[in-house]
């Protein structure tokens, strides 16, 4: 059997060497010519998989190790019999510590602490559901607008509008789909309140980018994802208050979940037993050896936690001087930040000790971090 993987996905080598011959390729040089002895095909983002790709190979199982599916056509897939998986919430953490950092940052700088503003997020699966709770635990307001769940479970959710018009930092979480491009529009950028903290790190197409060049001034930004990336409008990413290079679900941890599942998920289809574990793989938690008093407040542990593992602010940094060069230069740049992408691990990793009985509302926001402690 011929497995034919992207480069970029992390321990190819170990998860499925021994299923069959691997061979390596850069995601966005998949092509027809290339795919032509594969019986599988396992990729990232960046990679089409359609009909003018797929027609006349011989491909039967295709994996992404992404939660994001929108680079599949499914239809296609469902048509020729060919499997696919995808790897649900392998990054979630990850990126509610994007979140968690960039919102770290805006408060930072506007002078406000995070359970002054009411959040509105968009779309409440794996990423959103998690960020939903860490808010909920540190005690701030917030609204979930999620349309297919409302639809499916009643229950507390409100209607895009209102989160417009009524909350101060709206988080986008939602699929890439027909209904969700361009989700967000000069209309809705027009309802919003002043002061608004937008963040999407979800697809950049869930938000019309030409509509946020003629924003208003005072919206916050945070742009993990832009449409049409790798090439990015140079003059949308200045007007960021935090522009990376689509890094926000980039954590070590998540990276290597999402290469686990799809093993496991192409082992069923073989009908094998998955011999490989990703827990033998994983370094072992950190032990940051941070010291927290039980009765620290939430959020003052929060952003110590937070700070110790990962900070939103590296990664826009190294973004931005990437800018600099000519459109071609950027592009090759914007591959090359993800592809060395520095080790980071999640908050989740932490194992910290706490120096006394630790209180009930820390304990919350600790559970919803995932973080595990044990009395000093
Ligand atoms: N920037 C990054 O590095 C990463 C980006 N992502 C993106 O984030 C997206 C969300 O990830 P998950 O939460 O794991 O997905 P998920 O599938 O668990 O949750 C998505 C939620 O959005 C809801 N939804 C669908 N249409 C909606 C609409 N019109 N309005 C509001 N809600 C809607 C769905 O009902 C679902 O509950 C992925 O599809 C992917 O594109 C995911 C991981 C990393
Ligand atoms: O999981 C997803 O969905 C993501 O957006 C990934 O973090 C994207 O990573 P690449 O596949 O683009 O390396």
């Amino acid at each position: 059997m011929r497995i034919l993987a992207d480069e970029n996905i992390p321990l190819a080598d170990a998860f499925f060497a021994s299923l069959g011959e691997l061979c390596r390729v850069p995601g966005r040089a998949l092509a027809p010519a290339v795919l032509k002895d594969a019986d599988v095909l396992l990729v990232r983002s960046v990679t089409q998989v359609d009909r003018p790709l797929l027609e006349g190979s011989k491909v039967r199982f295709v994996g992404t190790c992404t939660i994001g599916t929108d680079h599949l056509d499914l239809d296609y897939l469902r048509e020729r019999h060919i499997a696919f998986a995808s790897a649900p919430g392998c990054n979630a953490r990850a990126v509610v510590d994007y979140v968690l950092s960039s919102l770290l940052v805006l408060a930072e700088r506007r002078g406000v602490a995070l359970r002054e503003r009411r959040y509105g997020v968009v779309g409440c699966g794996a990423v959103g559901g998690l960020l939903v709770a860490l808010l909920k635990a540190l005690g701030c307001s917030v609204w979930q607008c999620d349309p297919p769940r409302q639809a499916a479970e009643g229950g507390e959710f409100v209607h895009l509008d209102k989160i417009l018009a009524e909350c101060d930092v709206i988080s986008l979480h939602t699929p890439l789909n027909a209904s969700t491009r361009h989700l967000i529009g000069a209309n809705q950028l027009a309802q919003m309140r002043p002061h608004t903290w937008l963040i999407n790190s979800s697809r950049g197409a869930v938000v019309d980018n030409l509509a946020l060049l003629t924003a208003r001034e005072d919206l916050a930004l945070v742009l993990d994802v832009w449409e049409g990336e790798p090439q990015v409008c140079t003059e949308l990413a200045a007007r960021c208050t935090i522009a990376t290079p689509h890094i926000a679900g980039y954590s070590l941890d998540g990276r290597l979940r999402g290469t686990a599942q799809i093993y496991q998920a192409l082992c069923e289809h073989l009908g094998l037993a998955p011999r490989v574990q990703l827990q033998a793989l994983l370094p072992a938690p950190w032990l940051a050896g941070l010291h927290l008093h039980g009765n620290c407040p939430p959020d003052w542990a929060l952003a110590t936690l937070c700070r110790a593992v990962y900070d939103v602010r590296r990664d826009d940094a190294a973004f931005r001087l990437s800018l600099r060069g000519n459109a071609l230069e950027r592009r090759a740049a914007f591959d090359a930040l993800r592809k060395h992408y520095p080790e980071r691990r999640e908050i989740s990793s932490l194992a910290v000790r706490a120096q006394a009985e630790v209180s009930a509302e820390l304990a919350q926001v600790l559970a919803a971090l995932g973080v595990a402690y044990k009395k000093a």
